[in-house]
């Protein structure tokens, strides 16, 4: 059964101070089955935020609409958990706490909030960290207690738009090897938007390209390599192949996309 379905999806920004309005997505369709990672590539300014900001509910749709298990998403809510590229951590909390925070809504007692934040610290890497405040962590530590605070709420689906973007190469190679990680453990639905390739085709079991702004997609392409990936297979054959068709496939669409 499809866990998440994007159907005709579209959005126009209305213009501010009587500019024209802005088509940012052209209708959308997209369906996702459970425990699929979806990588979303395409050009700057395509509409890949937009998007996820939709499937998220922190944007409305101009048409279509988006189900998950089968029920329209109106509006934000729990059952989504959302990974921003920029630092979204409370300042004031602990890793831990922040970790903690969004299992208050669900009403579980502090004892059993920490206990699973404590938990979902370790499988991200800070078991030593638990008690560090944001500024005292790296940007890669302060991305891997957001996408632990993503999980801990156990959301139907995790969503995340450039989570490594801000991150050097080094930092950003251990958290790809870490989400895929998690994902191949806990089998979870993915929609991860990205500007590299060779991230989208390392972590992603589907890769879906959009077009040139406004966007609709125009390729959605398996990723037949096998689980689980070392980050060696990077230089396999397969990979290789895979990104010289979607290195050709984006640089039509950025050219298009013009300066
Ligand atoms: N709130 C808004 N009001 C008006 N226009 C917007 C708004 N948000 C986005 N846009 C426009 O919609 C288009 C798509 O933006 P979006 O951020 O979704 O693209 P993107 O593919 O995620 O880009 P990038 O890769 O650069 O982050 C862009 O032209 C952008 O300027």
């Amino acid at each position: 059964m499809s866990k998440l379905v994007i159907e005709n999806v579209g959005k126009v920004f209305p213009g501010q101070h009587g500019a024209e309005p802005t088509r940012a997505l052209m209708p959308t369709t997209l369906t996702v089955a459970d425990n699929d990672f979806i990588a979303i590539l395409g050009p700057s300014g395509c509409g890949k935020s937009t998007l996820l900001r939709i499937v998220g509910g922190l944007e409305s749709a101009s048409e279509g609409r988006v189900m998950l298990d089968g029920a329209a998403v109106a509006g934000p809510g729990a059952d989504r958990g959302f990974v921003f590229q920029s630092y979204t951590l409370f300042p004031w909390l602990t890793v831990q706490q922040n970790i903690a925070f969004g299992l208050r809504e669900k009403g579980l007692p502090e004892a059993e909030r920490l206990k699973i934040a404590r938990d979902w610290a370790g499988r991200v890497g800070l078991s030593g960290f638990v008690d560090h405040f944001p500024k005292q962590l790296s940007g890669g530590m302060q991305q891997r207690t957001a996408i632990a605070r993503a999980l801990a709420n156990d959301p139907k689906i995790l969503l995340l738009d450039e989570p490594f973007g801000a991150l050097d190469n080094q930092t950003r190679s251990l958290m790809q090897e870490m989400l895929l990680g998690i994902w191949e453990r806990e089998r979870k639905t993915v929609l991860f938007v990205t500007h590299d390739i060779e991230e989208a085709i390392f972590v992603g079991s589907r890769v879906v390209v959009m077009s040139a702004r406004p966007g609709r997609i125009k390729a959605d392409i398996p990723v037949e390599l096998p689980h689980p990936r070392p980050y060696t297979i990077k230089t396999s054959r397969e990979f290789v192949a895979l990104k010289e068709r979607l290195v050709e496939e984006i640089r039509a669409e950025v050219v298009a996309a013009g300066p």
